[in-house]
């Protein structure tokens, strides 16, 4: 995996501020200028399908709740190679620390068609324990992905739902790309939520930001959490705290760092 920044400060950043799973990533590289274009595109795309999602899908057709009112403006990317059918990636939600509540991803796919599985996760009451139960309400889709398509992964997205690259049995090989797929999954890092703002833990890492997903009591709810908790065998402490945001998704200390920003801009 490859991670792109639009800047090289923000790439500077990266390697010294943000932590992903208790450390800094070292190769951060600067969005290449074929990256950026498509970028562009991607934006164009993505913010017409979250007003046509507002529309069509969403009560009283308004955004959802902590989804962010303003335009959708990717500034980092991550890029997966997937060499041959083997190579996957199980199910999981994308990390919301950086990216806030109900945040929205564009994903690219290049070379060989795959097939994206999602499923919708069941919050489940403590004392349910029988995992049959949820079986047939689990059950998954399948979206292919072929050559130059975008997925949108709108607002509901990480919080409501799981997703995963299968393996493949057979793959049909791309022209340039062989045995390949390029994955491009464009972001927006939020800058109320740089680690310079959120929650550190007893351990003095920026904390990572949860949803509640499984468990009917407290559905929904954020919290800030210690990176290692939950994590058997590894360091870490047990902070944790339940985090706000207003109904944009903004942070309680968002005001006081625009406020801040206003003011140097009054200065200059
Ligand atoms: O390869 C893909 O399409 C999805 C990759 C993914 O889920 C991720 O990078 O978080
Ligand atoms: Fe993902």
């Amino acid at each position: 995996m490859c991670f792109y920044v639009d800047s090289l400060d923000e790439a500077q950043q990266q390697k010294t501020e943000y932590v992903y799973n208790g450390s800094y990533i070292a190769d951060v590289r600067k969005t290449l200028p074929e990256m950026l274009q498509v970028s562009a595109k991607v934006q164009e795309a993505v913010n017409l399908e979250i007003g046509r999602r507002i529309e069509t899908h969403y009560p009283g057709a308004k955004k959802l709740r902590y989804q962010s009112p303003h335009p959708w403006l990717p500034n980092a990317a991550f890029v997966n190679c997937y060499d041959g059918g083997s190579e996957s990636v199980g199910y999981h939600s994308d990390q919301l620390t950086y990216l806030g509540p109900r945040a929205v991803i564009g994903s690219l796919s290049l070379g060989v068609a795959r097939e994206f599985r999602v499923r919708k996760i069941v919050p489940k009451n403590e004392n349910d324990k029988r995992d049959d139960v949820n079986a047939d309400a689990e059950g998954q889709i399948s979206i292919h992905l072929p050559h130059n398509s975008l997925l949108v992964m709108h607002a509901e997205m990480q919080e409501e739902w799981k997703h995963s690259i299968a393996p493949a049995q057979a793959i049909d090989p791309h022209p340039l790309a062989k045995n390949k797929r390029i994955n491009i999954t464009y972001r927006w890092y939020k800058e109320s939520l740089h680690p310079r703002f959120t929650p550190r833990c007893k351990c003095n890492i920026p904390a990572v930001l949860r949803c509640v997903q499984r468990k009917k009591e407290n559905h929904g709810r954020y919290m800030w959490m210690c990176h290692a908790n939950y994590t058997p065998g590894q360091p870490g402490c047990s902070f944790f705290q339940w985090a706000e945001f207003d109904d944009d998704g903004e942070p309680p200390w968002a005001k006081e760092i625009s406020r801040n920003a206003t003011e140097i801009i009054d200065e200059t």
